[in-house]
């Protein structure tokens, strides 16, 4: 048996929903696996895998990550298929249909996929229920990692109490600052508005609110749940969570912990970003004042109508703050680019402002210069924000943002939440209200609650040491 033991390496194979922040949030872990030496397989879709190509890497990761390698899979949909936050309904039933069972015959083809170890354990994303199906399958140990926080997670797994208690769905009633009474640990502060998105559902069966409904129940199903969230941040929510996910790994903020472990300051950095990051923009921050810029970005998926768009921008301009926008090429709704602007919000933005397609975020969250950040409320950009000790004013545009951006202003008290507007007279007052009036109360909160944050990750930290049993319980597995 001993012999045994010697020559098992524990092969994990890592499976993200594909996309930016699903990858952004479980490649990290797959490095710190590596780290402990793990053999590590993270699965890309083909299309998500050849735009990495693009911008990053692999070849050097599998260099400077020992025993981790990238491999990938079909999503089942054409190249070109628009692959957006409003038309997700194909991408999952695609993922479903299609992807499924090319993954189980992978594994049933060959247990090693292709290393000379054989998968041990597998670390799915828990909106994509069917690998845990694959996994008892071929009968695998199987985690559930989800990528939102513990708050939005236990907002999903509430829905069908909300349902049954006539608190969903809305209907036609307008209301939307109503209280919401069906979320144990927030009936104080929950408002209608401030539900997950797909909670705005006419109808109960809406595609949207069926799936993360039974995505989140299924995921029960799983031996354990892993969270990119850290103890001190969610406490209660996270009781209520260990009810039904009895073993749970908290291990966030997980981008800080690789940060953390790597050896070489370059290895944690290197991009997974699916754009190309254009660094110009560090350049023009080091010419900035200390804290003296807004950091607006709203993440991968976020669209908007090129009228917000202005609005937004005219509120920029009005609030004489500096900006760094990212402006991703397909930001604008219907992915026209941003069209001719006025003269008066180019003049000003050549004198105050620097926008890119795609920023290196989490150098720029970092940098001095920074003093606040417009952000859209996903999951990986809160997290960063909050780690950097970065002020935010939310603009929540779906799923987990709308319950994250709420806990920002109302729990967490670390900026204001601008959900379900965004006219220029309210973006330039909460840009004032962030960047001058407040300033000094939300730096500090910010400043305390990243002292937080990087305390859970060092030694005896409560990430430290629930990474340190994740690695010790995967081991575990393979005997
Ligand atoms: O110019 C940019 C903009 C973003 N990022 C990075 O891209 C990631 C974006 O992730 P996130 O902030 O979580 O937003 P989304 O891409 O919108 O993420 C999706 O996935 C998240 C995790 O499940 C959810 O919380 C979000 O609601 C969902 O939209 C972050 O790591 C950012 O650092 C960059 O590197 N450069
Ligand atoms: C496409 C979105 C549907 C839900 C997913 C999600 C989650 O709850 O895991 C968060 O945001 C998006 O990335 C996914």
């Amino acid at each position: 048996m001993e012999h045994h033991r010697e020559n098992q390496v524990p092969h994990v194979l890592i499976f993200p929903f594909p996309a930016q922040g699903h990858i952004n949030s479980m490649l990290p872990l797959a490095k710190l696996l590596s780290l402990a030496g793990f053999h590590v397989t993270f699965l890309n879709s083909d299309h998500n895998q050849h735009r990495l190509l693009g911008n990053a890497d692999l070849a050097a990761w599998a260099a400077r990550w020992h025993g981790f390698r990238s491999r990938s899979i079909s999503d089942g949909l054409r190249p070109d298929y628009p692959r957006v936050a409003d038309n997700l309904m194909p991408l999952f039933d695609s993922l479903k249909a299609n992807t499924k069972p090319i993954l189980r015959d992978m594994l049933v083809s060959d247990r090693k996929l292709g290393s000379e170890y054989p998968v041990t354990c597998i670390i799915g994303d828990g909106i994509m229920s069917f690998v845990i199906d694959v996994a008892e399958e071929v009968g695998l140990p199987v985690l559930s990692f989800r990528t939102i926080s513990a708050c939005s997670l236990w907002c999903y797994f509430r829905i069908p109490k909300l349902v049954e208690a006539g608190e969903l769905p809305f209907g036609d009633d307008a209301d939307m600052d109503r209280a919401i009474k069906g979320v144990l640990g927030m009936e104080s502060f929950l408002r209608r508005r401030d539900l997950p998105h797909f909670c705005r559902a006419k109808e109960v069966t809406d595609p949207g609110l069926q799936l993360v409904w039974s995505e989140t129940l299924k995921t029960t199903r799983s031996s354990a749940l892993v969270l990119n969230t850290f103890e001190d941040l969610e406490p209660q929510i996270l009781s209520h969570i260990r009810a039904h996910w009895p073993t749970t790994y908290t291990i966030g903020p997980l981008h800080a912990l690789l940060q953390s472990r790597a050896t070489d300051s370059a290895d944690s950095t290197d991009s997974s970003s699916l754009w190309k990051e254009d660094r110009t923009c560090m350049k023009w921050l080091n010419g900035q004042p200390h804290g003296s810029v807004l950091y607006i970005s709203f993440g991968s998926y976020t669209v908007v109508t090129r009228p917000k768009l202005l609005e937004f921008w005219h509120g920029l301009v009005n609030s004489q703050t500096r900006f760094l926008w990212v402006i991703r090429p397909d930001l604008v709704d219907g992915g026209g680019d941003v069209g001719q602007v006025p003269e008066e919000l180019a003049g000003a933005t050549k004198e105050r402002g620097f926008i890119v397609e795609w920023a290196p975020q989490e150098e720029v969250l970092a940098h001095p210069a920074v003093g606040g950040f417009l952000t859209h409320s996903g999951w990986n950009s809160t997290l960063e924000s909050m780690f950097a000790g970065v002020p935010m004013i939310c603009w929540p545009y779906f799923a987990d943002q709308q319950i994250n951006s709420r806990y920002v202003s109302e729990v967490w008290r670390l900026g204001l939440d601008m959900k379900d507007k965004c006219d220029r007279e309210t973006v330039e007052k909460m840009v004032r209200e962030l960047m001058e009036e407040r300033r000094g109360e939300f730096m500090k909160s910010a400043e305390e609650m990243a002292d937080l944050a990087k305390k859970s990750i060092e030694k005896g930290g409560s990430t430290y040491t629930n990474l340190e049993k994740l690695i010790q319980d995967i081991r575990a597995m393979c005997f």
